[in-house]
Order: structure tokens, then sequence, then C-alpha cells
């Protein structure tokens, strides 16, 4: 059994070395040097003895414990199968080992059991089903503990501090009703980006961010951006990147060995960093709400999920920080998860031209030039719905299924134990190409959404995630994926960049970041306004919206 015998052989080798080092003696006399070998002999055997034993004994345990949980590849001794992933996109590895072990599978990241679950009926089983024991997250020491002293709710484990938090979040923001209210934002910023890309198209995926940022910070803040070059973005965008750049397994030694955090606090040095980092953050967010606070006082504040939180801190029970902190959550959420939805859709536009034509004939019959698509157009667009889903499922942003789950109790599922402890990955990369649920998955075709009879691809919320974690800004980020696709379609032709020669130049479809979320790689293209009344349409509502802008902005 390879995994017995290396891992001894590895711990011999290390144990070896270290009584062979010699240390410098007194010299001995022959007779006490022949009972000091005896006595460390005997002391070396006992010790080797000892150290086989418990090395044998963990390698038993850990086959028996692997033979009872979900299959995997196998992995090596203390390092598992870490190893085995690739750097760079791992849910394209996962989706393999997925195809040959079973929906269900288990690897081990050093003595970490990892569960990757591979289709949506695994994940609805688990995640949504047994949500009691499935909705914690793993312990998270650099980014969630050091950095955030627990304050961020997206890291934190299913907890009464979490569920604090997320109740703030879905009441004061983000639930079905009070999603609604943001529309009117949203429609409005939605124009300013119909706008903008008239004006300059070669910046399209410019205009698209500042829209998701904007929409962000009116919604949180009660402030709008005009340009993602503000310093409100960009501050956040240096946090958020900081974070990203902690969160990286295997980065700091403190990670895999936590009972560093028991030395005193000033003999952890991988503390110093992000401590500064988080006085900035906290300088930050602070400023952020008192600039509410001061608006409230003259009364010219616009609704918004600090205005709500403020009014209900109270009741709600949260302290100043937690507020300032839970405040940012959509910073990190809701940003490039939108944005890269809308790129999906546009790269996928430049690879299926005759969906693009099938969704304008749609918006034709309903809609003129000379009216622009709004949410009351809903109801009359199932063709357009059924493209929104598709985008989000297409290439799901949130590849990996959002930050990972982690269990609290053991389990058995279908016959396949899963250890209390467990990281769980819905890897949304392989659910959504699982070509049983969606057959040819490659192939953008939103008529599966018309046709299915599946009630769960009719109200489609796989791609925001599963159970009590479900993404709670998942009504928020669906009307502005929505507003953006149907007024994309109704003004522009989406159509490939031309080379000097006038060659199409189709982007690759699978050119896509790293990271958690998962966006296409920057690409041209071309949005051809659809007729002349469409750009004087475009005008006469963007003149419309300015008005309503004068008090927003920073
Ligand atoms: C197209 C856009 C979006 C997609 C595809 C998306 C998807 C997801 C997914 C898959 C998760 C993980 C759920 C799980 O753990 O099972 C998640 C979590 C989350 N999302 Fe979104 N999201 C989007 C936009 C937003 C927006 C706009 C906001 C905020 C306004 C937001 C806030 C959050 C938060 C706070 C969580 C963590 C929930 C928790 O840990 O309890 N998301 N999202």
């Amino acid at each position: 059994m390879p995994f017995i015998l290396s891992d001894l052989s590895f711990n011999q080798g290390l144990w070896a070395h270290g009584v062979t080092q010699p240390a410098v003696f007194p010299p001995m006399a022959p007779s006490e040097l022949l009972s000091s070998w005896r006595l460390e002999n005997e002391f070396g055997f006992l010790s080797v003895g000892f150290l086989c034993i418990v090395i044998i004994t963990y390698a038993l345990k850990s086959v028996t414990l692997r033979r009872k949980m979900p299959p995997g590849p196998p992995g090596v001794p203390f390092i598992g199968n870490r190893h085995q992933m690739p750097a760079r996109k791992p849910w394209r590895k996962f989706e393999q080992l997925n195809k040959i072990y079973g929906p269900v599978i288990s690897l081990f990241f050093g003595s970490t059991s990892i569960i990757v679950l591979g289709t949506a009926h695994a994940a609805w089983d688990l995640l949504e089903k047994r949500s009691d024991k499935y909705s914690s997250r793993p312990r998270f020491i650099m980014s969630g503990e050091i950095l955030s002293d627990n304050m961020r709710g997206l890291m934190l484990p299913n907890n009464e501090e979490w569920r604090k938090w997320r109740k703030v979040i879905l009441h004061a923001g983000f639930h079905f009703r009070q999603a609604q209210k943001y529309r009117v934002i949203q429609s409005l910023e939605s124009k300013v980006t119909m706008q903008q890309i008239v004006e300059n198209p070669k910046e399209y995926e410019r205009h698209i961010q500042r829209y998701a940022a904007s929409v962000v910070t009116s919604v949180t803040y009660g402030r709008r951006v005009e340009s993602v070059d503000e310093w409100i973005v960009a501050e956040n965008e240096k946090s958020m990147n900081y974070l990203t750049s902690v969160n990286i397994p295997g980065k700091y030694i403190v990670e895999s060995w936590p009972w560093l955090l028991k030395l005193p606090k000033c003999l952890q040095w991988f503390r110093r960093e992000p401590e500064a980092q988080k006085e900035r953050d906290i300088r930050l967010l602070n400023h952020l709400v008192a600039d509410v606070k001061q608006r409230m006082k003259e009364g010219t504040v616009p609704d918004c999920l600090t205005v709500e939180a403020l009014q209900n801190q109270l009741k709600i029970d949260m302290g100043d920080l937690f507020l300032a902190y839970s405040m940012s959550t959509p910073f990190g959420a809701g940003i490039e998860t939108t944005a890269g939805t809308i790129m999906s859709f546009i790269l996928a536009m430049l690879h299926f031209p005759g969906v693009m034509r099938k969704a304008q004939a749609e918006i034709d019959s309903v809609l003129s030039a000379d009216r622009m698509p709004e949410y009351e157009d809903y109801d009359s667009l199932p063709y357009i719905i059924a493209v929104v889903n598709e985008a989000l499922r297409w290439r799901p942003v949130a590849v990996l299924g959002g930050t990972p789950h982690a269990s609290t109790a053991d389990d058995v599922y279908n016959d396949m134990f899963i250890p209390k402890g467990s990281t769980v990955f819905a890897n949304l990369w392989g659910i959504m190409r699982d070509p049983v649920m969606f057959p040819e998955p490659d192939n953008f075709e939103p008529e599966r959404f018309i046709n299915s009879k599946d009630p769960r691809l009719a109200n489609f919320e796989l791609p925001f995630g599963f159970g009590r974690r479900i993404c709670p800004g998942m009504h928020l980020a669906r009307n502005s994926v929505f507003i953006n696709i149907v007024r994309l379609l109704w003004a522009f032709d989406i159509l490939p960049a031309l080379d000097k020669n006038g060659k199409e130049i189709i982007p690759d479809s699978m050119d896509y970041t790293d990271g958690f979320n998962s966006k296409p790689v920057s690409f041209d293209c071309r949005l051809i306004p659809r007729s002349e009344k469409v750009i004087e349409t475009i005008k006469t509502e963007y003149d419309a919206v300015q008005s309503k802008f004068s008090s927003w902005s920073w």
C-alpha cells in the first residue's frame, strides 16, 4: 500500500538525520563508551519503535477513513492531493475528477478533507437539505481572523455573529422586495452606461465596471460613482486586492500551524503587515458610515443599506465596527460578479450570433427604437430571461461556488462518510457543465430554459449557491444583469472586432481569469448602434437622468 510505505520511509528518513548529527562531547573511557552506546541504542530502538507504531496507526486510520469517504485520486502521505492540483483554474481539474470518480469526490489537502460536489443534485442534497451541517466556512486565519478580526460575514462560520450579519444584509438590504426598490437606481445607472457606450464604445468594459461599482455604492451608501477612477473605487479595490492576496493557500505558515497564534503577539511576525492594512480598512469603512450619518442629520441621504442598518442598530444589536464592516460586504461580493457576468454575455454573443438575432427579434416584437426596455417589460420577454439564465450558466462567475462551505458534523451520504470539518466546494464550473442537466454544455442555448419542465431551471438560483449561504445579493444581481443585457441587445449589434485586413477576431471563449471569481480576459468587440433612432432615445433618456443624480456624488 503506497500510502503507508511512503509514509514510513519519509519519517524514518527524517528521524535518522536527527540522531546521527554528532555533537561535541568530552572524551569517554571505552567501557563508558560501550554502555552509553547500548543505552543510546536502546533509547534509539525504543524511539524508532514508538514512532513506527504512531505512523502505522496514523496510516491505518487514514486508509480506513479514506475507504469510507467518497472516492478520489490516491494522495501522498502528509501532503494528500495538494500537489496534484494545478495552481491555475483548479475548477477544471475538479470537473475532470468528478467525471472519473463520480458526483461526490474527496481529496486531502494536508490533513484537511476536501469534498467536491460535481452535480446540482449532490449540492442540493447536502448544502440545502442538510444545511444544518453544511452552512459553515473553513477557518480563514489570515484574511478572516487577523486581517478582519472576524468582522467579514462572508468568511464567518455558522455562528450567532454570522446570523446577525446575514439578517442585516438581507432584511436591511437585499431580500426580494427590498431589491425591487433599487431597480430605480439600476435603471438610471444603466442609462448612463448605454450613453457611455455610444460615446466611447471601445471602453465598454470600463463602462460596465463603473455601472456595477456605482450600483453597489448607491445601494450601500447612497452615493454613486461617475468613473472607476474615483477614490472610493480605488480604495476599496486596494483593500479587496490585499484581502485576496492573503487568501492564497500555503502562503502563510500560520494557516497550517494555527498554534503559532498562541505565541505572545509581539512574536507573531506574520501579523504586522495585515494589521497595518486592517487599520487602513477600518479608517475607510468608518469614514463611509460617518458620511451617511452626517447626511442623515442633514436629511439629504437616499434610502440605502447603511441608513436601514443604522436606524435598526439597537434592535439588531450590532456594534459600530461590525456594522461598518458589514456595510462593505457588497464591495467584495457584488462588483466583479455582476460585471463579469455581463462580460460573459457579450463574449457569448460573439460566438453565438444566432442567439443575438433571436433575442433582438423578441425585443423588436415588444418595443420600438424610441422606447428603451424597462423592468416592466420583463414578463413580455421570456427569451431574454432565458438569455440571462444562460449567461449565468455558460460561464459561472463564482466558478468554485463562491467561498467554500465547511461541515460541522460527521455525515453519511449515499453510504459515503463525510467527516466533520470537511471543506466543501460546490464546483459550479462542473455543475453547469453536467451534460445530464445541461446537454451540450459548451453551447450557449437559452432554449434549454424555455423547453425544460424542471422547476429548478425555471427559477434558476443555481448560479447563486446553496442553502443558508445562498447569495443574499442575487435579486439585486439578477436585476442588474437583466436590465443591461436587454438594453445592450435593444441598442447594439454585438460584433467581433476586425483586424487591419477586415477579418473578424473572435476571442477565445475559454480565456478566463483566475481567482474565486472568474471573468473573461479583456477582449475587443464592436458595439454598433442598431439605428440613429436608438442613439437619439439613449441620449434623451440620459439627459433626463442627470437631474435625478445631482445629490448623489461623492
Ligand atoms: C451575478 C452576480 C452574482 C453571482 C453569480 C453571485 C454568486 C454567489 C455565490 C455562488 C455565492 C456563494 C454562495 C454559497 O456559499 O453557497 C455568493 C455569496 C455571496 N454573495 Fe453573491 N453573487 C452575485 C452578486 C452579488 C451581489 C450584487 C451581492 C451584494 C450586493 C452579493 C453578495 C454576496 C454575499 C454577501 C455572499 C456571502 C453569503 C454568506 O456567506 O452567507 N453577491 N454569491
